[in-house]
């Protein structure tokens, strides 16, 4: 059996040609949706992201700003900026860029965030409003998995899902949204025993463990969806998923591949985050 892989790119462009049409008609009323992106410091992989950020805005007609500031910026004047970008009635979305240098405390940073304008789903409030089922902004990456499995037609319901990984940012959202859409969710982590044998028994095996080659064929059901959000470099220079794609695209039904799955998915999100708040907005 040979899966199919999931088009990460493809679902992206979709997703996006829509999104540019809502972009204009609120770009007409006078309300362009913003995303304001922060950068601090000179992580080449973070300079990367960020201009992939910015340059997926501007492609679908929204205003976006990328403000670089130097790596030693003071907690105080980091503060400071987020709160007058929170007080700008054209910015809708603020995005700040992790990792964030030692010196400066990412929680303390993250909840300074208006969550109205938190696109990245990281705040506190955002992460509560998840938790028990209000409206709120989902973390980017999690959000576009679902989407992924919406668009290949693999509705959770009644399915097990089995998430590696228990980052705030992606595990724990990623169990909560699947469990909301009805799967029965089991996560995994560095301390699971049986980690092998649970993630075997996954109709929906979501990956992300931060670990090149992690999941191998024996550790995947035939047949199963699965999902690799990992993003790792090896030492050559090329990008791998946490997923042992070669091996086991011969036993699942469908996978993502790295790069063109989950990535371009995560910034798709971003922009729907960012025109979701920018409709609050203009409907205020
Ligand atoms: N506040 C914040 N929000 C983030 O969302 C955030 C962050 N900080 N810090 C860094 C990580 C990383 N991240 C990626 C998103 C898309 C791709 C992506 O589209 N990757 C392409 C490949 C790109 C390449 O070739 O390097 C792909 O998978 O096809 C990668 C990485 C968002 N992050």
């Amino acid at each position: 059996m040979t899966a199919q892989p999931i088009d990460g790119n493809a679902l992206a462009a979709k997703l996006r040609a829509h999104m540019a049409t809502e972009v204009a008609a609120l770009a007409a009323q006078g309300h362009t949706p913003g995303l304001t992106v922060l950068l601090v410091g000179e992580d080449p992989a973070s300079q990367v992201y960020v201009r992939n950020k910015v340059k997926a805005c501007e492609a679908i007609g929204m205003a976006s700003r990328l403000e670089r500031h130097p790596a030693d910026m003071s907690e105080a004047a980091l503060l400071a900026r987020i709160q007058e970008l929170n007080a700008d009635p054209s910015v809708h979305g603020i995005l700040v860029q992790l990792p964030l240098p030692k010196h400066l405390n990412a929680d303390l940073v993250i909840e300074t965030i208006a969550p109205e304008k938190d696109v990245d789903g990281f705040h506190i409030a955002s992460a509560g409003a998840l938790m028990v089922g209000q409206p709120g902004f989902k973390p980017c990456t999690p959000y576009g998995c679902m989407k992924m499995l919406e668009d290949i037609g693999c509705n959770p319901r009644g399915k097990h899902a089995v998430v590696i990984g228990r980052s705030n940012i992606v595990g724990k959202p990623m169990a909560l949204l699947l469990l909301q859409a009805s799967a029965t969710v089991t996560i995994c982590h560095s301390a699971t025993p049986n980690l092998a044998e649970l993630a075997r028994q996954a109709d929906i095996l979501v990956a992300a463990v931060g670990r090149p080659r992690f999941v191998t064929a024996d550790m995947v059901k035939p047949g199963a969806v699965v999902l690799d959000v990992g993003i790792n470099r090896l030492p050559d220079g090329k990008l791998c998923g946490d997923v042992d794609f070669d091996a086991v695209k011969d036993v699942a039904g469908w996978i993502t591949p790295v790069p063109g799955g989950v990535g371009p998915m995560t910034i798709t999100m971003l922009l729907q985050n960012t025109l979701e708040a920018a409709q609050r907005r203009a409907s205020t």
